[in-house]
């Protein structure tokens, strides 16, 4: 069976972003990415900081039990990009046949035949502010494949560039949901009075940059929820 480099398991918590936030959720997060956001809030899963252990399906779907014990029906698995792993399509299909829902976060650069099976997949292609260039055939392959199932696409916003890029991608897909998220400029911070208060205000200017806006009507803004509840803290 292929393993999976697995940094961390945890839950039951709230999906904190896009499309089913607020959904009761565990989360699996793979390790490694292809990408190297600047503002990459989970960089540990890639750059060397963190540590992951090489697991089956199997292993992962016992130590979902074991952590969330029956307390979930729901299992949202995030990386790095676990777009990487062939491996997951066993989890997805095993996942699936117990009942639980899947969903999938992942930036659209890499496919996978399993992703088809996933519940919820959030596709989120990365702004100028990220440094990542997006590949745009890539991204086509992707939407043409999943458009007739759960999909959204979410564009984490930092500044102008990026809410033009955000803008761009909702006209190249307009029957996609699309979704604009606050970026975090502080993942560093564990002052949490002062993160959240932060974190409001560009809210705030994220809603005042689409309700200006005549391009972005159909579109959902939100913040990250589990930052605002929890700031930096990992595993929540
Ligand atoms: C850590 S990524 C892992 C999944 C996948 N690699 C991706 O980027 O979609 C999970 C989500 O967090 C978002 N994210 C990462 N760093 C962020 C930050 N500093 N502020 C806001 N969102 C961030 C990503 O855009 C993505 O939607
Ligand atoms: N609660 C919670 N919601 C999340 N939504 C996306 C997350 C991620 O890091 O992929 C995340 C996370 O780490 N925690
Ligand atoms: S694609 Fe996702 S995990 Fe990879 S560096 Fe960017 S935000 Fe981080
Ligand atoms: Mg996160």
């Amino acid at each position: 069976m292929k393993k999976i480099p697995v940094m961390e398991i945890f839950g039951p918590t709230i999906q904190g972003e896009g499309m089913v936030i607020g959904q009761k959720t565990m989360f699996v997060r793979t390790g490694g990415c292809d990408y190297r956001c600047s503002w990459c809030d989970s960089a540990f899963t890639w750059d060397g900081t963190g540590k992951s252990n090489l697991m089956t399906a199997e292993d992962i779907i016992k130590q979902l039990k074991e952590i969330g014990g029956d307390r979930f029906s729901h299992v949202t698995i995030s990386g790095g990009n676990p777009a990487i792993h062939q491996g997951i399509g066993k989890l997805v299909s095993s996942l699936k046949s117990l009942g639980i829902k899947t969903a999938v976060e992942t930036q659209g650069s890499l496919w996978q035949e399993w992703m088809m099976e996933v519940s919820d997949v959030t596709i989120s292609p990365k702004p100028p502010s990220s440094k990542m260039e997006t590949d745009y055939d890539k991204l086509d392959y992707y939407i043409d494949r999943l458009k007739d199932q759960h999909v959204s696409l979410k564009v984490v916003v930092f500044n102008e560039g990026d809410l033009e890029y955000a803008k761009h991608i909702h006209e190249r897909y307009p029957e996609i949901p699309m979704y604009l998220q606050v970026g975090n400029d502080e993942v560093e911070s564990v002052e949490n009075d002062s993160l959240i208060s932060h974190l409001l205000d560009r809210y705030e200017w994220l809603i005042d940059q689409a309700v200006a806006s005549e391009t972005l009507n159909d579109v959902k803004v939100l913040p990250q929820l589990h930052t605002l509840v929890w700031g930096n803290k990992r595993g929540v």
